[in-house]
């Protein structure tokens, strides 16, 4: 089956349909647009950092070092331009290209490389426009480098398509008006500024290709992943998802002292359901019921999932037992007003669940395991008490010990080390 990610479809505009047929627009529809530029503003940092490596390293070299270079410079540039020339070099070149530099180790700057990229791009491409214009007194031209630079503001610095195209058209231009400003021979000036233009579609077009794939292979990456933590019958999370999360989420509790609960549903005589109103309206019963929980798993940090066959596990972190309680009345109310016919009950005449809730403190030596543990004996207790009713249980927790509950022996003495 072919995956269709949903790009951003434009405003009805016969011109613009037939444009966005011939190039497709390069967004997705929110949120997946953000969650898209998040991701790329990670890649970018660590693009950007692998060829600013040896970008600096080849400035370095032509600016500290002596010899063939120096000679070069005087060949190049007369001697009262040498001033400006390392003015260029010291104050602007290298501290931009360090800071760009150290801006791709830091996370928390990550942001900044998406304003700082682009000026950067202009500062170094005005610097060689400089050192062109000082350069023709001697009989030489940078021009060469030119469509060069605009190709390095697609290719260098990770931006996404609007800003490198801003930002190479700039650069075009700068070279253009500088020239016409300093009365330089025009038609030079011109073939070099129609080679520049040339640069500038040629980069655009690879850009566009090059990020069109990469949302693709972007989306296509998410999908495999979301499928993977994801149930297919009822579109919560599933048993592998609720596994990582309780995990993580058991270590925060433990480190930050605060309580968490969870909640073991089960829909009561489900068996009875299948048989009587079939399997496949049984997979319908249980995706509603899934929707309905899940609903209950609102906060950050909470999470529903299913945790196999007709049971389904909610994981609220920092709450207390009342909140528990309160959650668990609105969830059987929620459920009670879908109405399903479950004339197989011996509960009542709509589909009905019961509830096993664990809320506990966790600390350190002590195992998630328990709090499962926890919460399945409070649902055997509901079931036992007749179904379509919650048992709570938190006291129970300072004297369960069973293998389970406690951390294993060896767990115990890593964390002590
Ligand atoms: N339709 C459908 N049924 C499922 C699915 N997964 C598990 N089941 C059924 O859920 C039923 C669970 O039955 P039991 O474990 O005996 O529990 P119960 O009949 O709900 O009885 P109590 O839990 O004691 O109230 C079994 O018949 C399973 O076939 C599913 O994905 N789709």
């Amino acid at each position: 089956m072919q995956m269709k990610p949903p790009f951003r479809t434009p405003h009805r505009n016969p011109l613009r349909e037939r444009f966005a047929k011939l190039l497709p627009p390069l967004s997705f529809a929110e949120p997946l647009e953000s969650q898209y530029r998040n991701w790329h503003r990670e890649h970018a940092r660590e693009r950007v950092r692998f060829t600013m490596l040896p970008a600096m390293g080849l400035l370095l070299i032509v600016c500290l070092a002596n010899g063939p270079f120096r000679d070069l410079r005087e060949v190049l540039f007369a001697p009262d331009q040498m001033g400006i020339v390392d003015v260029l070099r010291f104050g602007v070149l290298l501290p931009t290209c360090l800071a760009m530099l150290l801006v791709t180790y830091t996370k928390l700057y990550s942001r900044w490389l998406e304003l700082a990229a682009p000026a950067v791009a202009v500062l170094h491409s005005l610097c060689v426009i400089a050192f062109d214009l000082l350069m023709h007194r001697q009989g030489y031209s940078l021009s060469s480098v030119i469509p060069m630079l605009v190709l390095s503001a697609y290719m260098l610095f990770g931006m996404m398509a609007t800003k490198a195209t801003i930002t190479a058209t700039t650069i075009v231009v700068a070279y253009g008006v500088t020239g016409w400003a300093a009365g330089l021979d025009s038609g030079q000036r011109s073939f070099d500024v129609a080679m520049s233009c040339c640069a500038l579609l040629l980069g655009f077009f690879f850009h566009y290709s090059f990020a069109r794939t990469q949302r693709l292979n972007w989306f296509r990456n998410m999908m495999l992943t979301d499928s993977v933590h994801r149930d297919a019958l009822t579109n919560i999370g599933n048993r592998r998802m609720f596994d990582v999360h309780i995990d993580r989420l058991w270590n925060q509790a433990t480190r930050t002292r605060v309580p968490v609960a969870l909640l073991l549903v089960d829909l009561d005589h489900f068996k009875a359901f299948n048989d009587h109103a079939g399997h496949q309206a049984g997979d319908h019963c249980l995706a509603r019921v899934a929707n309905v929980i899940a609903q209950s798993a609102r906060r950050p940090l909470d999470v529903a999932a299913r945790y196999g066959g007709e049971e389904f596990v909610v994981l609220l972190f920092d709450v207390k037992r009342d909140r528990v309680e309160e959650l668990c009345r609105e969830l059987h109310a929620n459920l009670a007003a879908l109405k399903i016919p479950h004339p197989a009950s011996s509960v009542g005449p709509y589909v009905t669940v019961s509830i096993g809730a664990a809320c506990v403190e966790p600390q350190t030596g002590r195992h998630h395991d328990g709090l499962i543990q926890l919460a399945d004996e409070a649902l055997y207790a509901a079931k036992e008490g007749g179904r379509n009713r919650t048992v709570v249980m938190d006291r129970e927790y300072a004297t369960l010990n069973t293998g389970a509950f406690r951390v294993p022996r060896t767990r115990k003495r890593i964390e002590a080390a």
